[in-house]
């Protein structure tokens, strides 16, 4: 199966993307190449005997709503990669790169990488995929411009675009209530969440979620999660991020999931909206 699927692979993304930046041929001939070898199909189709290529979801929604917890547990599910590009920023600006200075004051202001950096990082990402044979993908934090979209749809045929939300006050408290385990990379939240009904809105709360014993003692809070970066990265979202979901949602691309509360609430009615279920992959998988 995994032999097919690169057979049928066409060139890989991670060229794409870099040739896309510099042509606007590119789109013609990746539609023709697609339309050879892509199936279409919006929600997974497990009955699919010989499905043609593997998974391509993106997860919108604004920052703290939960888009990394829940592609990383559907990317373990489906066997496809997480990719998020806010990972890739905080990889090149701890490293010692020349970029890593000017992306930590852009980062830490709330602000929005410009997109050139942010289709070489994904393209390098990608490269380091393809050589290890992975295809598909759960895209996390990006396209988060209308032009980062328009790129991607060249490129790439989007099977299926999430749109998580949650409610405004809930999204900075859990803002500030991440931490990441410096060494592997997990993410958590030490905020315990009891939002209550107001204006029609129901009540929610949510557990925190706590790190095992052995990343207790690594925990780090971002840099650009304080009160007032959050919500300079909220009015961002609203401004330049927003639009990509209209831009989907014309698509018919697009899948809303209002969360009803934590993971323990959240996981089982996501899997259900997507027409997953744990057993069901698990039998595919086999297969
Ligand atoms: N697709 C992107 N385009 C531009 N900047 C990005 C992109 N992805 C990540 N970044 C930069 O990295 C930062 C952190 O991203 P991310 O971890 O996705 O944050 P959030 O928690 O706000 O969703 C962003 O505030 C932005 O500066």
């Amino acid at each position: 199966m995994a032999a097919i699927t690169r057979l049928l692979k066409p060139s890989p993304l991670s060229l794409l993307f870099k040739q896309s930046l510099s042509t606007t041929t590119t789109a013609a001939i990746v539609s023709d190449i697609e339309s050879h070898h892509h199936h279409h199909h919006l929600t997974p189709n497990f009955s699919d005997p010989k499905p043609s290529r593997n998974f391509q979801w993106v997860f919108l929604g604004c920052p703290g709503v939960g888009k990394g917890t829940y592609a990383s547990r559907l990317s373990n599910l489906l066997g496809v990669p997480h990719i998020a590009t806010g990972d890739l920023v905080r990889e090149e600006l701890s490293s010692s790169g020349p970029l890593s200075r000017q992306l930590t004051e852009i980062v830490n202001q709330g602000k929005l990488v410009s997109d050139e950096i942010i289709f070489n990082l994904l393209s390098k990402r990608l490269e380091a995929g393809e050589s290890k044979g992975e295809s598909g993908f759960i895209l996390d934090g990006f396209p988060r411009t209308i032009r980062q979209a328009e790129i991607l749809d060249e490129v790439a045929e989007i099977d299926l675009v999430v749109n998580l939300k949650l409610r405004e006050d809930v999204l900075v408290e859990k803002c500030l209530g991440r931490r990441i385990c410096s060494q592997c990379g997990k993410g958590f939240n030490v905020a315990s969440i009891n939002a209550k009904a107001e204006n029609g809105r129901p009540g929610m709360s949510m557990d925190p979620l706590l790190p095992p014993q052995h990343c207790a003692s690594k925990l780090i809070t971002r840099a650009d999660d304080t009160e007032h970066v959050v919500k300079e990265r909220l009015r961002v979202y609203y401004e330049k991020s927003q639009p990509v979901e209209d831009f989907y949602k014309s698509q018919g691309k697009l899948m809303e999931f209002d969360l009803p509360g934590g993971i323990p609430e959240s996981w089982p009615k996501l899997l259900e909206a997507l027409n997953l279920d744990d057993s069901e992959v698990k039998r595919s998988a086999v297969a």
